[in-house]
């Protein structure tokens, strides 16, 4: 179906529950001060990521790369009473926006940021059972990042994945470059591990679905 660019965006952002004013506040803000402001997830992914976190009502949430909270805030919108989702961001610079940003989110208490490196802040959370995982932080550790947590995913939970068409490139062999391959590897393991099953939706720049098979 090939539809006028944007057209398409509009009406899909027209026909689902409305960008609440505190992700429209902080869309905004990131547009305004933080560099690279087109990393955010925004009003149609939002509510997706909002739409399967109500679906599942997770009493635990991981998501690696948080940049300014706005996922954060849409997956904490479906977590269970005392549910809790941690969020791990690697740029200090990010920290007080952040802070700012969950304060007035009204899940202030269910939001657990850690400031470092995925991989060194992981350990400490590899006790825990999550329910939803988000992957969206440098693309090229997609599939580390997947072995590291798959364990700590319970049967029926949700690995999701973020930007994995990549603008198209992903189907262009052309596209060679080191981070275009590693995706296009990233998006073949996945549908041949029998562990899970997967779907991709072609949403903004590409989300792949996971969920961990009940063995
Ligand atoms: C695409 S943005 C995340 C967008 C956010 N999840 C959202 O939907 O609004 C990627 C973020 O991952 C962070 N990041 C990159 N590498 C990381 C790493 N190794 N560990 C933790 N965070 C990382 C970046 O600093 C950046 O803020």
């Amino acid at each position: 179906m090939e539809l006028p660019d944007g057209l398409l965006q509009t009406y899909l952002e027209n026909h689902c529950e409305p960008e609440p004013p505190v992700l429209q506040k902080i869309a905004h803000e990131t547009h305004l001060k933080v560099l690279r402001p087109h990393m955010i997830s925004g009003h149609y992914q939002g509510r997706l990521l909002s739409f399967f976190s109500k679906l599942l009502q997770p009493k635990a949430i991981l998501e690696i790369g948080t940049f300014t909270g706005y996922a954060t805030i849409c997956l904490a919108e479906g977590l269970a009473e005392n549910g809790e989702i941690d969020t791990i961001e690697v740029n200090p610079e990010l920290e007080e926006m952040l802070k700012t940003n969950f304060s007035t989110s009204g899940f202030v208490d269910k939001i657990n940021l850690y400031i470092g490196e995925a991989f060194n802040i992981f350990p400490l959370l590899s006790h825990k059972i999550y329910d939803i995982a988000f992957i969206d932080a440098d693309k090229r550790n997609n599939y580390k990042y997947y072995e590291l947590i798959l364990d700590n995913i319970r049967p029926g939970g949700l690995i999701l994945v973020d930007n994995i068409l990549r603008k198209g490139k992903i189907l262009d062999n052309k596209h060679q470059e080191n981070d275009i391959r590693l995706l296009r590897e990233f998006n073949d393991k996945i549908t041949v591990d029998a562990r899970v099953e997967n779907l991709i939706l072609p949403i903004r720049d590409g989300l792949m679905i996971i969920r961990k098979k009940q063995l």
